[in-house]
């Protein structure tokens, strides 16, 4: 049976911490609870989820300051951590992508041995012609992977944010293996029930487990809406947290997909 522990950082922060202050403490933070077996930290936020103003002066390279601090705490503990996104800057020389603008909002998934193991740049930019869609470039490509445990692996699809408007995107990863997805987010508080109905569709829909890890606090003149929820493949809530910073813990019975999938083999009787 595969069942593993997930810690999920709900992440608050305001304008008047630094970007290096922000790390350092998270990794602070990251370093003292007990070892889980894959920690989630959400979208952005290093950066600012909202804080589009500062995208271009803070954007950083694959391997910069904010990566380069999580991959040393993944590699001491030995464990995954999907350090959720940031504002990625093209490496000097390499392709700006088609609106040349040389910054994504990209998710970055660590190895326990501190390796960039998997990164998705977000498809769907959130903004209607501000923020994202006027700063960066869309991802086009799905990002899955197998999360090896030991003996065991999981496939993981990956998707940020507003991606969870967009249900193609997840049956698309359900179609390519995806077990669990890992969803970071800056989903603000007048829209968190939106977020909590439709994690729980995207489970229930797809047979899946999803690991939504969202932000707190406020910042940038908006109230982020905290909730990050654990929700299993039968779409039923198994952990959440409320309004504030703090860290949410779970272990998942990882084979109950295939047991919901053989018990109510739904995804069968799709007309394609
Ligand atoms: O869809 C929403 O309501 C929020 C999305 C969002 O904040 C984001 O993708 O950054």
């Amino acid at each position: 049976m595969t069942r593993v522990d997930v810690a999920l950082f709900q992440i608050g922060y305001g304008d008047d911490e630094s970007l290096a202050d922000r790390v350092g403490r998270v990794c602070e933070w990251i370093r003292e609870v007990e070892r889980p077996d894959l920690i989630v930290l959400p979208e952005l936020w290093a950066h600012g989820g909202f804080a589009s103003s500062s995208w271009t002066s803070t954007a950083e390279l694959l391997d910069g300051a904010t990566v380069a601090q999580l991959s040393s705490v993944a590699r001491k503990m030995h464990t995954w951590i999907h350090a959720g996104s940031i504002i990625e800057k093209a490496d000097e020389g390499s392709a700006r992508g088609p609106e040349d603008r040389g910054l994504w909002n990209t998710s970055v998934l660590l190895s326990p041995e501190g390796h960039v193991h998997t990164t998705y740049r977000k498809i769907h930019r959130f903004g209607f012609g501000e923020g994202e869609p006027r700063l960066l470039e869309a991802g086009h490509e799905l990002a899955l992977t197998d999360l090896d445990w030991g003996t065991e692996s999981t496939r993981a699809g990956l998707a940020t944010c507003y991606d969870l408007r967009f249900p193609e995107m997840f049956r698309k990863l359900g179609e390519r293996g995806a077990e669990l997805v890992l969803l970071p987010a800056a989903w603000p508080m007048p829209r968190v029930e939106h977020w909590q109905l439709l994690g729980r569709a995207r489970a229930l829909e797809n047979q899946c487990w999803m690991l939504q890890c969202n932000t707190a606090g406020t910042h940038s003149g908006l109230e982020m809406g905290g909730h990050s929820q654990i929700v299993a493949p039968t779409g039923e809530v198994i952990a959440e947290l409320g309004c504030d910073e703090g860290v949410l813990t779970a272990q998942l019975d990882l084979d109950m997909v295939q047991r919901v999938r053989a018990d109510f083999p739904v995804l069968d009787d799709r007309r394609l």
